[in-house]
């Protein structure tokens, strides 16, 4: 069996600044993957390292150390012109404010055609086709003739999407692509990006600290000062009485070397700090306060709550 690689992997991803001589660890060694054509959210408090990490898949910053590729291409050591081209060809980005998105002297149809004339593909007919059929995708095809101050936040993030996705790139990433919009417009915004990630197939990160983008991806992936925290994987299934219903599943994400993260609320429930004990059981492991019952206690009771290690049938979406 062939194993590819993810659209996007990043393994160990560090990312220092230093501004007047002071250190600030912006990534702690952060890991994530990605596979082709999946839909992925990424959250965290503010300041946890999201926009960091967007920053240098968007190919605008380096890491400081670790592994951070794209579509086969390594982040760390592209040169100037593979850089552009990188950005130009394999990457679409839609940024929160609506006005970097689009270039306001342009209509809707020439801000999308724009990506298609800077890769010189096609005619300028083929090239305002291209840009109305993915207007009409994106349910803006009203906007056509529109510049970008005519228009509605939530139309212009539309036509920002089929923007970003005119030139086919292989990954889209946005950051905080709702952030100025009210509820109702942020979710028909994150539908159409769901719509285009299943139609067109494009590998999607979308960073987000809206609650609501989670309800409508199936991995949503958290990260807690600069590193992957905990991913919560949906899945429909069917109930007693023959209904769709949605799980949701939170798990601790494990790195190579075995460092893995508890939810916060499971440290702070259980008073885990400093130390805790570890206890090896056939197929899984138990983690007891310093102070706590000894792991030599009765045998192994039925994992309780959300948080339980999952067995390895359950470790899946
Ligand atoms: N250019 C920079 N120089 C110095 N420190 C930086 C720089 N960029 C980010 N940081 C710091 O790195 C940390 C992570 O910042 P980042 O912007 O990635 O967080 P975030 O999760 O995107 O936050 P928010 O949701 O508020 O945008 C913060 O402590 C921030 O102050």
């Amino acid at each position: 069996m062939t194993v590819t690689e993810p659209d996007i992997l990043c393994e160990d991803v560090v990312r220092i600044f230093t501004t007047e001589g002071v250190e600030v660890q912006a990534l702690q060694g952060l890991n994530l993957r990605v596979e082709k054509g999946d839909l992925v959210a990424l959250v965290g408090a503010s300041g946890s390292g999201k926009s960091t990490l967007l920053t240098i898949l968007s190919g605008l910053d380096r890491p400081t150390a670790g592994t951070a590729r794209v579509a086969g291409a390594d982040l760390t050591a592209l040169s100037s012109r593979a850089r552009r081209a990188y950005r130009r060809d394999v990457v679409g980005f839609v940024w929160q404010q609506t006005a970097r998105n689009l270039l306001p002297y342009l209509t809707a149809a020439e801000n999308v055609a724009l990506p298609l004339l800077v890769a010189r593909r096609g005619r300028p007919a083929a090239r305002l086709s291209r840009a109305e059929e993915l207007l009409d995708v994106m349910g803006v095809a009203h906007c056509r003739d529109r510049r970008p101050a005519q228009m509605s936040g939530g139309e212009q993030q539309r036509v920002a999407i089929a923007t970003a996705v005119a030139a086919e790139p292989r990954v889209l990433l946005a950051d905080e692509p709702t952030g100025e919009l009210d509820e109702a417009t942020s979710s028909d915004v994150l539908d159409a990006m769901r719509d285009v990630n299943e139609s067109l197939g494009v590998t999607t990160l979308i960073v987000t600290h809206d609650p609501l983008v989670s309800e409508h991806v199936r991995r949503t992936v958290a990260i807690r000062d600069g590193r992957t925290a905990t991913e919560t994987l949906r899945r429909t299934g069917v109930d007693e009485h023959g209904r769709e219903v949605l799980h949701a599943e939170e798990f601790a994400v494990i790195d190579r070397v075995g460092r893995l993260q508890l939810p916060r609320d499971v440290v702070e429930r259980l008073d885990l700090r400093d130390r805790v004990r570890l206890g090896l059981e056939p197929d899984h492991v138990r983690v007891w306060p310093h102070g706590g019952t000894r792991p030599d206690g009765p045998p192994d009771a039925p994992p309780r709550g959300r948080h339980a290690t999952p067995s390895p049938e359950e470790d899946r979406p």
